[in-house]
C-alpha cells in the first residue's frame, strides 16, 4: 500500500486533515495536533468539518467541501463523531460514509499491553476488521406493515480475499519486526459460518483460500461468539485477527478493556491511495467538555498516521514517548488517575523532546 501521493513535490511534506467531529473529538484532536506539531515535521494542517453538529448546522453530517479538501490531503486524523441512535432523514454518518467513499477496506486496530491498571500483560495483537461492507452497507428497511425491519449485509469474495491478503502480510511484517518474539505468526479468521454459511461462510472460505499463498502463516479459525471468550479468558494467545465489519466493531472495543480501555486504543482506516486514522472510541459524551478525555488514544492514531504515510521514525517516537509517560502514571480518569487532557498532551511531549 503506497499512501503517499504521486504528484507529492516533496514526499516529506504532508498536509493532514483533521476532523474532529463531535464531543470528546474537540478536545482530543488539538491534542494529537501538538503533538504532532512538536515532532519538527514538515506537517500543515487543514481543519475540516463533519459529524452531527455539523449535520445540525448544515444538513449534512460530510459536507462536499470536506470531501474535496481531503483529496488534496495525504491522510487525515478523525476524532469521533456522535450519531443518533434513532432515524434521522438526511443523516447518516460521516466516518462510515467517509470509509466507503474512499474505498478505506482495511481497518487496523492494534491492541497491547499497557502499564496502566486492569491492563493485561503480554497482549499484542492486531484486529483487521474489513471496512466497507456486512451491515455496514446500511440498506435497512422497514416493511410496509411497519412491524418488520429488514437490514441486508453483503460479503463479497472481492473484498473478503483482500481484506485477508492485508491481515496476512500484516502477521508476516509483524514477524519480521519481532512483535512476539519466539511465537510464529498466526491469522484467525472470525466468523459465524456455522449460522450463516453463505455470507460468513464466503468470508471464511476465502480467507482460508488465500491463506494457501502464505505457508509461513498459521491460520486457525473461530466462530465469533467463542472468539469474544476466548479473546477475553486468553487475549495473549492471538497474534492476527481477521473479522467481517460488524464483528471487528465489536470485538475491538471488547480487546480495548483488556489493555487499559478505549482512551488507549488506536485505529487506521486505510486504503490503497489515503488513510484515516482515528481512535477507536466514540465522541464520549459523558464526559464531553470537562478537559479530562485521554487524548492517548488519538496521540496513537497519529502515530498509525505517520507509518502509514511512511514514517515509522516518527510514529516509533510518538510510541515510545506515550509508553513513558504511561509508565510514570500520568493518567486521566478513566485509567485511575487525575491528570486532565492537556497534562498527558504536555507530559507526551515533553518526553519527545527529551528523547
Ligand atoms: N468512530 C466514531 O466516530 C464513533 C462514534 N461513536 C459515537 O459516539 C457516541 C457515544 O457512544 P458510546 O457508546 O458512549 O461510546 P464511546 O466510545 O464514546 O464511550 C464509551 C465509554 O468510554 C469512555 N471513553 C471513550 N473514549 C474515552 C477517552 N478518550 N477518554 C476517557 N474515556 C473515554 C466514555 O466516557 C464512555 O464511558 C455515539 O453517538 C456513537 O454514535 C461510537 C463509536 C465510534
Ligand atoms: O457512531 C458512528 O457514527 C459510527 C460508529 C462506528 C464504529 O463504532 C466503528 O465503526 O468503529
Amino acid at each position: 500500500m503506497n499512501l503517499q501521493k504521486e504528484d507529492a513535490p516533496d514526499r516529506r511534506r504532508y498536509r493532514i486533515a483533521l476532523i474532529p467531529g463531535d464531543g470528546i473529538g474537540g478536545e482530543v484532536v488539538p491534542a494529537a495536533r501538538q503533538v504532532l506539531e512538536s515532532l519538527g515535521l514538515d506537517l500543515t494542517f487543514v481543519e475540516l468539518a463533519a459529524g452531527w453538529e455539523t449535520f445540525q448546522r448544515e444538513g449534512t453530517a460530510l459536507p462536499a467541501e470536506t470531501l474535496a479538501a481531503l483529496e488534496r490531503c495525504h491522510g487525515a486524523l478523525f476524532g469521533a463523531v456522535s450519531s443518533p441512535s434513532h432515524r434521522v432523514e438526511g443523516y447518516t454518518s460521516p466516518i462510515i460514509a467517509l470509509r466507503r467513499h474512499l474505498d478505506l477496506y482495511a481497518n487496523l486496530r492494534p491492541v497491547v499491553s499497557a502499564p496502566v491498571p486492569g491492563s493485561q500483560p503480554d497482549v499484542d495483537l492486531l484486529i483487521v476488521r474489513e471496512n466497507t461492507e456486512c451491515l455496514y452497507v446500511k440498506q435497512e428497511q422497514l416493511e410496509d406493515d411497519g412491524e418488520t425491519a429488514v437490514a441486508r449485509r453483503v460479503i463479497t469474495r472481492r473484498a473478503s480475499a483482500r481484506i485477508a491478503r492485508v491481515a496476512f502480510e500484516r502477521a508476516r511484517a509483524r514477524q519480521a519486526a519481532s512483535a512476539r518474539p519466539g511465537r510464529s505468526p498466526r491469522v484467525t479468521v472470525v466468523h459465524k459460518a456455522n449460522v450463516l454459511p453463505l455470507t460468513d461462510g464466503l468470508f471464511r472460505e476465502t480467507a482460508l483460500a488465500v491463506a494457501a499463498d502464505y505457508p509461513d502463516v498459521a491460520v486457525e479459525e473461530q466462530i465469533v461468539d467463542s472468539m469474544a471468550y476466548r479473546l477475553i479468558r486468553e487475549p495473549q494467545r492471538y497474534d492476527v485477527i481477521l473479522a467481517p465489519n460488524l464483528y471487528g466493531d465489536i470485538l475491538s472495543d471488547a480487546a480495548a478493556a483488556l489493555v487499559g480501555g478505549l482512551g488507549l486504543v488506536a485505529s487506521a482506516n486505510v486504503g490503497d491511495r489515503f488513510v484515516v486514522a482515528e481512535p477507536v472510541h466514540g465522541s464520549a459524551p459523558d464526559i464531553a467538555g470537562q478537559g479530562i478525555a485521554n487524548p492517548v488514544a488519538t496521540v496513537r492514531a497519529a502515530a498509525l498516521l505517520l507509518a502509514a504515510l511512511g514514517e515509522p521514525e516518527a510514529a516509533g517516537r510518538i510510541e515510545r514517548a506515550v509508553g513513558r509517560v504511561l509508565a510514570d502514571g500520568i493518567w486521566t480518569p478513566d485509567l485511575g488517575g487525575t491528570a486532565r487532557t492537556g497534562q498527558v498532551t504536555r507530559a507526551i511531549i515533553q518526553a519527545l523532546q527529551s528523547s
